[in-house]
């Protein structure tokens, strides 16, 4: 296999968190991100799945290096990337872009389509040949907006196509690697589609590796090869797409790909429904053992006692991995592609 274009290693967040009368002693840290391990491939699409205030956002900015670990390795086409300043990134940031969940926000309302998404050029100092504009109306035919428009402002679009000047923004650069955090959630369903096969084309047809970020399975599943399912800062289970939704070891696996909604109604009769009780426990102090163990229906005293490591199980095929004292092996959704 070739190298790894990015590659993650006991990668860690904990962020400080203060209290006291004027908030300046550290009495805690949110454990975003606690130890997570995780290879992308050139060209591939790396799906990361998980609720509300897993980690997802976390490790994708952290990935990007627009934050700096607090433990762990982070290489990128062979290169330590863990501590680099910003000097040192300088040369990667081109290479390694994000689109981010909210196409209202992420967009300058002063700033004209054409400025946006030659944003990236301006700050690099980039003229690529026949000029800006003109690469930039190249951009807006890609992602399947009109070139015409180059001149309007982002309140003139819909959802929809604001998310498609991000994209246009993001290739800006000829990245080799879109962190794209959950770049549909805030769509319309009917739109949604649109943007996730947008991307798909350009995966394909330019050769991009994407980390997509969702939080559920169904979002990824036709979109990415590989998907890793986090937990409450750790990572529970990861496999290629079929393995995932074929053959789910982790119960928290079960849990997630229970509630995709199923296109063919006639398959419900085979689906196990699963409805998690209880809430997340916090970040800040996370069960020891297995944090899943507090909401898992199979836990037993080894779970409190003993954090399962993320190794191949014997039940799962070559790079399946999951964490679990108790793992299972059944058939919940077969894989309909
Ligand atoms: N800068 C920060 N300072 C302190 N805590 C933070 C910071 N950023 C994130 N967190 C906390 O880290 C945890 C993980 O947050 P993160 O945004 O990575 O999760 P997520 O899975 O992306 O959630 P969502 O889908 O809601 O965005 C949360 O408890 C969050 O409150």
């Amino acid at each position: 296999m070739t190298e790894p274009l990015l590659e993650a290693r006991g990668l860690t967040m904990h962020f400080p968190v203060r209290g006291g009368a004027i908030f300046k002693r550290r009495v805690g840290s949110v454990q975003a991100v606690d130890g997570i391990d995780l290879t992308v491939h050139e060209g591939e699409s790396f799906g990361l799945v998980g609720e509300s205030g897993c980690g997802k956002s976390t490790t994708g900015r952290l990935l990007a290096r627009l934050l700096e670990p607090t433990a762990g390795k982070i290489t990128y086409a062979g290169r330590d990337i863990t501590h680099s300043s910003r000097k040192e990134l300088a040369p990667i940031r081109s290479e390694i872009q994000m689109i981010f969940q909210d196409p209202y926000s992420s967009l300058n309302p002063r700033h004209t389509v054409g400025s946006i998404v030659a944003g990236p050029m301006e700050v690099n100092d980039i003229d690529p040949p026949g000029g800006r504009k003109k690469r930039v109306q190249e951009l807006l035919e890609t992602v399947g907006l009109n070139p015409e428009h180059y001149n309007r402002y982002p309140h003139e679009f819909s959802g929809g196509q604001r998310q498609r000047i991000g994209v246009a923004r993001a290739l800006a650069l000829e990245p080799r690697l879109i962190v794209a955090d959950e770049p549909v959630s805030a769509l319309d369903v009917s739109i949604q589609a649109q943007v996730v096969n947008l991307l798909q084309r350009l995966q394909r047809d330019l050769g991009i590796a994407f980390v997509f970020i969702a939080h559920d399975l169904a979002v990824v599943r036709h979109f990415s090869q590989r998907i890793a399912v986090m937990y409450l800062g750790k990572i529970v289970e990861v496999a290629d797409r079929a393995d995932l939704y074929g053959n789910p070891q982790h119960p928290y696996t079960h849990a997630l790909l229970s509630s995709v909604p199923e296109a063919d109604p006639d398959s419900e009769a085979h689906r196990e429904r699963i409805r998690l009780t209880g809430d997340v426990p916090s970040p800040i102090n996370p069960p020891s053992g297995c944090r899943f163990r507090t909401r898992c229906w199979k836990a037993q005293d080894i779970c409190a006692s003993e954090e399962p490591p993320l190794v191949q199980l014997t039940s799962a095929t070559s790079g399946h991995l999951a964490a679990c004292h108790f793992p299972e092996s059944r058939q919940v959704i077969p894989e309909s592609d």
